[in-house]
Formats: structure tokens, C-alpha cells, sequence
């Protein structure tokens, strides 16, 4: 299923959050939302599974309004895994990922043999077999990832929304979600801090700033080294991955920050670039 962000703005508190942005995920493409803290990319993913109404401007699925749509047609077509998990109440991973299977079933309709061996089998795919028993809300915080992406796997939707899915996540298991993520066929969006796995696992990669989009296109086109001092304001070169071809961003230090637009809070930024690439 292809998405479409058409002239999408998003206002919260008087404030433009999102500001008309315009963007299309093809089928089946993987699509990596970059940008500084706080530019709007988890709100307008937020504007894709319903979480948060735009202002103005449309998102379509297949041409649908998701609007149009009610929260178990929502449900069936779009999976997310994102940012912060508030399921602090007493289930087992067990439990947590057939909560994927919820928009399949019909009024209280009791789990088929068919959706425990999906679970199963998603609970390998990330490697959390071994914690089906336990408390999802004892876990580590790498190990609610897994099993949040486990859930969102069992949902079998044809759009994924993944917001920075990698918080967390040891150095092997992000190229493993990513990898799981991305070779299914589906429709991928993703928030993403590092240009790396952006530059790694996207077919297209979208910049933005202070909520608006700057560029999008295929990561090589994209990730160059002015836009990169643009957004982030930090120094960049732009390698070929030894191992895998792909564009492998180096970044180095800080130059001064762009004027910085109406809502952004460039000292608050900056020391979180400063942290992030350090
Ligand atoms: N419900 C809300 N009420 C007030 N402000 C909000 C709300 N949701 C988002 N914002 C503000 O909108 C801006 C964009 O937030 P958003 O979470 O979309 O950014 P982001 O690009 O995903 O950031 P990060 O990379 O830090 O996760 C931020 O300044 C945030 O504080």
C-alpha cells in the first residue's frame, strides 16, 4: 500500500508543528524520516495512524483517507512501534505481542491456534522466545523493543511505522530490526537519528526542519554534505561503505547554526547534536 502526505500542516498550541508537507511512500519502499529533535517527524508520522489530527492537508492509504478510516480499519492496515512505551500494566510478552492479532479478531473472539503460532514465530524472528513468560514491563529497555516490534510483526499489516525504532538496541540487534523490518515488503516509515542506517536500509530519506520538509530522495541524492550542515549544523563526509557500498556519513564538528526558524530551540539542539555525534 502506497502512503501520501498531501500539504500537511499540523498546529498544537498555536504553534505550526508541521508545516505543509507533501511526500509519497511508494508500495513496498522504505521510507527514513531524518532530522534534528523537535523538527516534527514523529507528529507527522503520528498524522499517518491517526494519533494526531492535521490542521489542513490530507494522508491517504491507497488513496483512502485515513481519516475516513475507523481505529480497527486503521489497525489492519497500519502497524507502529513507537517511542515510548506506556503498557506499564501487568501482561507477559506472550500477551503483549497477540495484542497484534487484536484488529484481526472479531468482538471478544479467543485466539486461534493460527495467531498463537504467529506469535511464535515473531517472538523468534526478534529473539525473545526465551522471554514469552515474563513481565513486559520488567524487561529491559532493549528487550520491550524487541518484543514491541514482535507485536507490531504479528499485526500483519502492509504499512509499518517505526519510530526511532533503534533507541535502545546493541549494535547488532539494529541492523537485525532494521533488516526484519525492511525485507518484508511492506510499506516502511521510520524516524531515524542515525544517517547510517538510514543510508543503509532506505530507499528514499526525508529531511526536515523546524517541521518542514528540506529534501527527500534516494539517500546518495539526499545525504550530501551542505544538506547535512544545513540541518544539523554539523561538518560531514560522505564515504562508501567498505563492507556494503552504501553511503557511510562521517560526522565531525560543529559549525554555527543557520538563523534558526520561529519554533525551533537551537541551544537545545545543538547540545543534543553535540551528544549524539559524540
Ligand atoms: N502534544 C504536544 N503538545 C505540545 N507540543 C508538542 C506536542 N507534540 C509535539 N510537540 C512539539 O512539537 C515539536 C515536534 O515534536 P516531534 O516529537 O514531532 O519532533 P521529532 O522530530 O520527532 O523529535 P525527536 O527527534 O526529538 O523525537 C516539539 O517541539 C514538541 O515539543
Amino acid at each position: 500500500m502506497n502512503v501520501s502526505f498531501e500539504k500537511v500542516s499540523v498546529e498544537i498550541g498555536g504553534h505550526r508543528i508541521v508545516n505543509n508537507v507533501s511526500l509519497t511512500v511508494p508500495s513496498g519502499s522504505v521510507l527514513g524520516l531524518l532530522g534534528p529533535n523537535g523538527c516534527g517527524k514523529s507528529t507527522l508520522l503520528r498524522t499517518l495512524y491517526r494519533a494526531q489530527k492535521p490542521s489542513s492537508g490530507t494522508v491517504l492509504v491507497n488513496g483512502t483517507d485515513v481519516r475516513s478510516l475507523d481505529g480497527r480499519e486503521v489497525a489492519r492496515r497500519i502497524a507502529v512501534m513507537a517511542q515510548e512505551s506506556t503498557q506499564e500494566f501487568p501482561i507477559t510478552v506472550r500477551e503483549m505481542a497477540m495484542l497484534g492479532r487484536v484488529p484481526h479478531q472479531r468482538g471478544f473472539g479467543a485466539d486461534s491456534a493460527a495467531d498463537h503460532e504467529l506469535i511464535d514465530t515473531a517472538l523468534r524472528e526478534v529473539g525473545a522466545t526465551h522471554l514469552a513468560a515474563r513481565y513486559f514491563a520488567g524487561l529491559s529497555g532493549g528487550e520491550k523493543q524487541r518484543v514491541l516490534l514482535a507485536r507490531t510483526l504479528t499485526q500483519q499489516t502492509p504499512v509499518l511505522v517505526l519510530d526511532e525504532p533503534t533507541n535502545h538496541l546493541d549494535v547488532a540487534f539494529q541492523l537485525e530490526l532494521m533488516s526484519l523490518a525492511t525485507s518484508r515488503g511492506i510499506t516502511v516509515l521510520t524516524a531515524l537519528h542515525d544517517m547510517n542506517l538510514a543510508g543503509e536500509y532506505c530507499d528514499q530519506v526525508a529531511l526536515m526542519r523546524a517541521g518542514e520538509l528540506q529534501a527527500i530522495g534516494r539517500p546518495h541524492e539526499v545525504l550530501d554534505e551542505d544538506a547535512i550542515r544545513a540541518g544539523f549544523g554539523v561538518d560531514s563526509r560522505r564515504l562508501e561503505h567498505p563492507l556494503t557500498g552504501r553511503p557511510l556519513i562521517a560526522v565531525a564538528r560543529i559549525t554555527p547554526l543557520p538563523a534558526p526558524a520561529a519554533q525551533q530551540q537551537p541551544i537545545n539542539h545543538e547540545t543534543e547534536i553535540v551528544k549524539e555525534n559524540a
